[in-house]
């Protein structure tokens, strides 16, 4: 059911750590921590989980480890959005589908239903996703209660272009599940903080945390206002943030500064 475009949107960011090659240990965890951030005392509307939180980065053995169609996952996050009434955005996992591992998002609203999915268009290969995982072939849109948002997934957001498409598409919102490791934390901030600042959006960025062979994840998950300021941080701890959104700050912003209206997309082309 669609619901009518609210103006304020509290989410809370499950900053996990997740234990390698290990789906039964996260899904326990996972759900703990989903339960968790349901039963606090401002209770959110939305609940985001980082990426690959399944199975972490063990893509030696992805294709055994990978959620077939993402079935267990789907099962859990339906029945836990429909029982309390939130939505959530599911990280992301390892799915397998037709003899391949995405690196997918689904996307659940408050009646338990997948409402969009998202595969991880661009592969990093400074952790070998190219040798293992497929690529995705579409770029990730959704509403949440009305609102207008858009999915990427940690590498993503070096692809200025990707956000910028998903904003000139309409998107207030920007949600990033990470697993993003030292020592590139500057890069992390930096980038987030970029893609708030020039679309106009909110940015709300889910980084998992702990160690996982040499990479050392930092967390720092952040939710960010389209004026490009910090409304929460994590440390490199597991805990759950929580901010509250309010959409009307996107178009106050847009209209104090009218990128969407100066720009000159007739000029950006190659050719010196
Ligand atoms: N999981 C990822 O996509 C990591 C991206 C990353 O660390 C980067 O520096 O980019």
């Amino acid at each position: 059911m669609t619901q009518p475009a609210q103006q304020k949107l509290n989410v809370a960011i499950l900053q996990m750590d997740i234990a390698i090659g290990e789906p039964e240990t996260n899904f326990r965890k996972l759900e703990s921590m989903l339960e968790e951030a349901a039963a606090a005392p401002v209770k959110p509307d939305l609940i985001i989980a980082p990426e690959m939180w399944n199975t972490g980065y063990a893509l030696d053995r992805i294709q055994e480890l990978a959620d077939p169609q993402g079935e267990r996952t789907k099962s859990l996050l339906s029945e836990f959005s429909r029982k309390h009434g939130i939505n959530v955005i599911a990280g992301s996992i390892a799915e397998k589908r037709g003899g391949d591992v995405y690196n997918t998002i689904y996307a659940f609203d408050r009646e338990g239903n997948v409402t969009n999915d998202y595969s991880k268009i661009h592969l990093f290969r400074l952790m070998d996703e190219e040798k293992h995982l497929a690529a995705g072939d579409r770029i990730g849109t959704l509403q949440v209660d009305g609102v207008p948002a858009a999915m990427m997934i940690c590498y993503d957001i070096r692809f200025p272009e990707l956000s910028r498409t998903l904003a000139l598409g309409g998107a207030k919102v920007l949600f990033v599940p990470a697993e993003w490791p030292h020592p590139r934390l500057h890069h992390w901030k930096t980038l987030l903080t970029a893609r708030a600042i020039e679309n106009q959006m909110f940015v709300v960025a889910c980084n998992r945390v702990g160690r996982s062979g040499e990479a050392h994840f930092f967390g720092h998950s952040l939710v960010l206002n389209p004026w490009g300021e910090t409304l929460a941080e994590g440390d490199e701890e597991e805990r759950i943030l929580h901010a509250t959104l309010d959409l009307s700050e996107v178009d106050r912003v847009r209209k104090t500064i009218p990128i969407f209206e100066d720009r000159r997309p007739g000029l950006y082309r190659t050719g010196f």
